[in-house]
């Protein structure tokens, strides 16, 4: 048997062969960006819901130093407290787990007393007779340490896995809930990472750990406890020497959390930047941003290469200066052991299985030491999963209430008399109520990066309008008016931060997210496709449509001719960013999908803007159709249906300028009929 082996890592960069083998990979520590003590978001224990406190994002990319003024200690034990709920509904099994390692290390350390036996009685001896007792104990020993051993790590294995599937599922479902601000603020890469390499981090300190300490806990009990039967003035000798094993893991385990704080940074960078160039690679052949591109992503593979030959030095340093401590111990034990024999004080076999248990005790004394390296590289982890869950949505839901709201709004057009809450039909009427906006983050004092600048206008300024259903209200303005971000504010990714928008007269932020979102459809600037089929993006817009539905959105949405040409039909596989279809294509899918949603809003965000004019045509009847019957915001530069709006708002600076019917505002002379003009005269110039 291996001792060595047996007792497993040795350091936070190698495996660990008792509980369960995964590569133990140390994480950047991540500073708490709210400078008061930041409140843990506890898994709560009942539906294991994650809270979401005070922490703002600053969209650190983890390169700062570790939280000022907490000790890593407190921040594992933070950290532990904040993810050890979520072992609820496995805690019986970690019982279990921990049973069959005490019972494996006890069968250990009785092999090793039958291993003492066997020595005195048949190989000191050369008794063949005397061998065969001792050594069926032995092997049955043996044979029934290691079943439970087996069982052991095998369910520990499926409780650590299942553990990162949950806390994986909870990260991912908190992530989609946070507004749009914060994936602009954290690279795709670096989110990814947080997702898997801090998700399995967490799992080293929680569910690992705890297995790794009991194992190792126990048995030094076991070994330590075998050591005094057998010689206790040896045995404590030995003991004497264990906080040095201590003593060396506290020497390394600063510079070896730093060394894999920047391994992971680095890693983060170097997905950041594949993903990045991957996702451009028009731009980049275009450009010959090749060389640019590889310079890049060589000097972040060169950040990692360093952290990680320096992590990977210390960490072997580390346990060749133990290995060293652990001979220095054997060699000393052994010297007395001899002079103990040669006085007639002890037996061969005694020597020979006090000097096994010396073998069988270092590991997990060594192990308990670097315990704490892997708790805290774990933690560095948590911390940047932390800044994740303390990331709070814009927006939440209201509290579940059937009954109507405590004060209505008065209705600006004739409601029916009784709103059922909420209510079972929404006609589609949108009320924008003196409303102020300002993205989140861009006030000074809120946000790190905006310390010492000057606070960022508002977005929309006490902006009011209705539309009723069955108007075309056509938005329009100079770049940066604000006119995007009202089609942000219908489906709730931001409340406003002063005035109420209402439909149907409810405030929005008294209807349920769910229920709003189906009812107001976005076709945002970005023609959006998801990861699958045709008829699977098409049926998006309504879960459970039927073929016939799918296909008659289809050729509404003047699609279907196509589609039909293409080899696989409606079976064709697309995905984001998808080459196989153009613009004007891929809109018309998004348009058979709203179709198909069927809801009384509609907001279109620049819904021809990137398409050539023949594209753009093709889409207008399309459109038309789709707005037929609902109540339309219609975003726009491009003033070609203006003619045909009910209304057009103009916004400049947030504010709303001017309203009124195109007719109305040409001959005003405003920023209407400049913006007017201005995209007529653009039409008439012949391209130079
Ligand atoms: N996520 C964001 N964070 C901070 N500020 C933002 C964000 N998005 C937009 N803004 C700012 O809000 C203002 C209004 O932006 P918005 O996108 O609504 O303008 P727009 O009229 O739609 O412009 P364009 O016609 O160029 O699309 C701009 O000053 C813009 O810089």
């Amino acid at each position: 048997m291996d001792a060595r082996k047996r007792s497993g890592a040795v350091s936070p960069y190698d495996d660990h062969p008792t509980v369960r083998l995964r590569v133990i990979t140390p994480v950047p520590k991540f500073p708490a960006p709210n400078p008061a003590p930041n409140p843990a978001p506890a898994f709560t224990e009942g539906e294991g819901g994650v809270n979401s406190p005070s922490l703002t994002t600053d969209g650190s990319n983890g390169t700062a130093p570790a939280r000022a003024g907490v000790s890593i200690s407190a921040s594992a034990r933070h950290a532990f407290r904040t993810f050890w709920p979520m072992t609820k509904g496995d805690r019986l099994w970690l019982v279990l787990i921990c049973l069959c390692v005490v019972v494996a290390a006890l069968a250990e350390a009785g092999a090793v007393l039958l291993f003492g036996e066997l020595t005195d009685k048949a190989l000191q001896k050369g008794s063949v007779s005397a061998f065969w007792g001792p050594a069926a104990q032995w092997l049955g020993v043996a044979t029934f340490g290691a079943i439970i051993g087996y069982v052991g790590n095998s369910a520990a294995v499926w409780v650590a896995e299942r553990f990162v599937m949950r806390l994986r599922a909870r990260i991912f479902g908190h992530v989609q809930a946070l507004p749009p601000h914060f994936f602009q603020r954290h690279r795709q890469g670096d989110l990814v990472e947080r997702l898997t390499g801090d998700v399995e981090a967490i799992e080293q300190m929680v569910v690992s750990g705890v297995v790794q300490t009991v194992s190792a806990v126990f048995s030094t009990v076991f070994f330590f406890g075998a050591a005094l039967i057998l010689r206790w003035d040896l045995a404590l000798a030995t003991f004497v020497l264990a906080p040095l094993f201590w003593l060396a893991a506290r020497q390394f385990a600063t510079r070896i959390k730093t060394a894999a704080r920047q391994e992971r940074v680095a890693d983060g960078a170097i997905t950041s930047v594949v993903e990045e160039s991957l996702g451009n690679i028009v731009l980049t052949q275009a450009y010959n941003r090749r060389r640019d591109e590889e310079k890049r992503l060589s000097t972040e593979a060169r950040a990692w290469m360093r952290a990680s030959v320096r992590g990977n030095r210390l960490s072997e340093m580390y346990q060749q200066l133990v290995e060293v401590m652990e001979t220095v111990c054997v060699l000393a034990i052994i010297g007395l052991g001899v002079w103990e024999i040669s006085e007639g004080r002890m037996t061969l076999g005694q020597l020979l299985s006090f000097a096994a248990f010396l073998g069988y005790l270092f590991p997990p004394i060594r192990q308990l030491g670097q315990l704490g390296l892997i708790v805290t590289a774990a933690t560095a982890g948590a911390e940047r999963l932390l800044e994740i869950l303390t990331a709070e949505p814009a927006v939440t839901d209201p509290p579940a209430v059937t009954d109507p709201p405590a004060v209505p709004y008065p209705p600006a057009v004739p409601y029916p008399p009784a709103v059922l809450y909420p209510p079972q039909r929404i006609r589609g009427v949108v009320d924008f109520d003196r409303v102020w906006f300002r993205y989140p983050g861009t006030t000074p004092g809120g946000d790190t990066a905006m310390a010492g600048h000057a606070p960022a206008p508002h977005a929309l300024r006490d902006v009011s309008f209705t539309a009723r259903p069955g108007e075309l209200i056509l938005v329009t303005g100079p770049s940066g008016a604000g006119k995007s971000t009202v089609s942000k504010l219908l489906p709730r990714f931001y409340d406003p931060v002063a005035g109420h928008i209402r439909l149907d007269g409810i405030r929005l932020d008294s209807l349920p997210l769910e229920f709003l979102r189906e009812r107001i459809t976005l076709l945002p600037q970005e023609t959006l496709a998801l990861h699958g089929t045709i008829r699977e993006n098409i049926a998006c817009g309504r879960p459970g449509a039927t073929g016939d539905e799918i296909f008659r959105a289809a050729r509404d949405a003047a699609a279907h001719d196509f589609i039909a040409t293409l080899p696989d039909g409606y079976a064709t596989h697309i995905s984001p960013g998808t080459a196989q279809l153009s613009g004007g294509q891929l809109q018309r899918i998004a348009i058979a999908r709203a179709l198909l949603r069927d809801s009384p809003v509609l907001v279109l965000d620049e819904p021809t803007a990137g398409l050539d004019a023949l594209s753009a045509r093709q889409v207008i009847a399309p459109l038309h159709r789709l707005m037929s019957g609902r109540t339309t915001l219609l975003i726009t530069h491009d003033l070609h249906l203006a003619p045909d709006a009910d209304r057009i708002l103009v916004l400049d600076h947030g504010r709303l300028v001017e309203s009124g019917r195109h007719e109305e505002l040409l001959p005003r002379g405003g920023t209407y009929a400049n913006l007017y003009g201005a995209g007529a005269a653009r039409q008439l110039t012949p391209p130079s």
